[in-house]
């Protein structure tokens, strides 16, 4: 038993939230031997329509790679995927530039469909007779200390109730397992909701095929506002208008958007279809988007948060779910230790990981200031030549922040200090020759005068 806090060979564990990072967790502990419950407030998506409104596609890139590797799923989801070697950047006159996320090494990033990724793991995991499923169980209080649980069912409104070892909540930026946590002395949380509202478009298949150049990232950077558009399987594009609520407001009637459109987004006009943008883009309400932070991620040995439950961002380095996937594969490490009480192992998941989620959370919002500059200016393009030809020269000391990010498992912390490191490095250069140019331009300078001096 756990009372002594000593790992009984198997928990029996209480997932609540069966999303992404819900399913990806009851996969890497239900492959432990656990008895995983695992709580879903809707009904089984495999059988629902798909959800609009919601991000449709993601990118999953390097972390969110190894979580579905260890779980013996990379090389499916990469089948489901469409690789994306880099931006394809949109200008006013419809004219395309491709900047590659790396010209070396042609690494790419995948679009995967939620819905996809989300049936495979629930597939996978429904294949263990020691995970169980149970959907339209909504959460509604528990008491975490005695690893009590209550459920509503949303369609019955009936109350179940359960009891668990220990509660692991998934239920993602509105999580009720981290509002229960609030009143616990010493959790510390901050949530921030930024000014932009985004809203899904949708660009078709064009004759049954893709309407763009399909193995890349589209982007239509504005400044203040921007969209984003990621491949599907099925050739259409998932198209993610982001926008100050403000602006969302003040386009009222068709005509205003059109015009809107026309002004900052002409080529996409004939891409989504006129008729279709108006349907669209009214028919919608723009969502939220809001940036958590908390610690601790656990009490004693009876809760952990995982995923958005733990650490929601702003989707600006397409990282949310790779990161709630990471947080899988280093709460699995973890437990491969012998010998350690599960007391220690979610206070030790709360140490690393806290500073690591900050990290990202923090990077992804600086991504959302910086946006206006991203991918587009010259200054964004000088540090990026610059940091491809110190790359080339110290590829194992110089890794640019958005090669480190996408493309490796570096600790998110660790990518920060890195780029902390190389700003102050090039400050300190740009100083450097700054100075010795002043300089030479002095000499330069009297020199002439003082020779002009003589000659007269
Ligand atoms: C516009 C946008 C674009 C994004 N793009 C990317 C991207 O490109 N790459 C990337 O890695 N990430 C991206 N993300 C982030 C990603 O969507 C999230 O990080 C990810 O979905 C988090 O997964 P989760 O399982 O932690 O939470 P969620 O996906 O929110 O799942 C939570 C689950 O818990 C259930 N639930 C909630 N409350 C309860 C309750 N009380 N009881 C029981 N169940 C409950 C919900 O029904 C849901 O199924 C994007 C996000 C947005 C908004
Ligand atoms: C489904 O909705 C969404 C919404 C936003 C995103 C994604 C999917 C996927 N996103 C990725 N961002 C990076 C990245 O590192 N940066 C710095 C970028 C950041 C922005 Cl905002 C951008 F537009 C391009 C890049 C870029 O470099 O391509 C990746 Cl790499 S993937 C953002």
């Amino acid at each position: 038993d756990t009372s002594n806090g000593k790992i009984k060979k198997t928990l029996n564990i209480a997932i609540i939230g069966g999303g992404l990072v819900g399913s990806m967790a009851a996969l890497h502990l239900g492959k432990k031997g656990h008895q995983i419950h695992l709580y879903e407030y809707r009904e089984d998506i495999r059988k629902a329509q798909l959800a609009k409104g919601r991000s449709i596609n993601l990118s999953l890139s390097a972390r969110g790679r190894v979580a579905l590797a260890e779980v013996g799923l990379e090389e499916e989801l990469l089948q489901h995927g469409i690789p994306m070697y880099g931006r394809m950047l949109h200008d006013l006159n419809g004219n395309m530039t491709f900047v590659p996320y790396d010209r070396n090494t042609k690494q790419c990033i995948y679009s995967v469909g939620r819905k996809k990724l989300n049936e495979i793991l629930l597939n996978t995991a429904e294949k263990y007779t020691n995970i169980h499923f149970n959907f339209n169980r909504k959460l509604i209080s528990a008491r975490f200390r005695e690893g009590q649980m209550e459920f509503k069912d949303p369609i019955t409104n009936e109350l179940h109730k359960a009891t668990a070892d220990l509660v692991i909540g998934c239920d993602g930026a509105y999580s009720a397992v981290r509002k229960n946590m609030l009143s616990t002395p010493g959790f510390n949380f901050s949530q921030s909701y930024i000014q932009h509202g985004y809203l899904e478009l949708c660009i078709p298949a064009l004759d049954g095929q893709f309407a763009m150049p399909h193995n890349y990232l589209h982007i239509w950077p504005r400044g203040e506002f921007m969209m984003i558009a990621l491949p599907n399987q099925d050739k259409t594009w998932t198209v993610t208008l982001f926008m100050p609520f403000k602006k969302f407001e003040d386009l009222k009637s068709a005509c205003d958007l059109v015009q809107f459109f026309d002004e900052n987004f002409p080529d996409a006009i004939p891409l989504i279809g006129e008729k279709r943008l108006i349907s669209d883009f009214f028919s919608l309400k723009p969502q939220h988007l809001i940036s958590i932070k908390c610690y601790p991620y656990h009490i004693s040995s009876k809760v952990l948060l995982l995923g958005d439950a733990a650490h929601a961002m702003v989707p600006f380095y397409g990282q949310g779910m790779n990161a709630g996937f990471e947080d899988c594969t280093i709460l699995s490490r973890i437990l491969d230790n012998p010998n350690v009480q599960i007391a220690d192992v979610l206070k030790s998941f709360s140490e690393c990981r806290h500073q690591d989620a900050h990290a990202i959370c923090d990077l992804a919002m600086y991504n959302y200031i910086e946006m206006r500059d991203l991918v587009r200016t010259r200054k964004f393009r000088i540090r990026k030549a610059l940091d491809e030809f110190l790359h080339k020269l110290m590829p194992l000391k110089w890794i640019p922040l958005y090669n480190s990010v996408t493309f490796t498992t570096m600790p998110y912390r660790k990518c920060l200090e890195n780029r902390n490191w190389q700003d102050k490095v090039l400050t300190r250069t740009f100083a450097t020759i700054l100075t010795f140019t002043g300089c030479f331009v002095i000499v330069y300078l009297y020199n002439i005068f003082f020779a002009l001096g003589n000659r007269n």
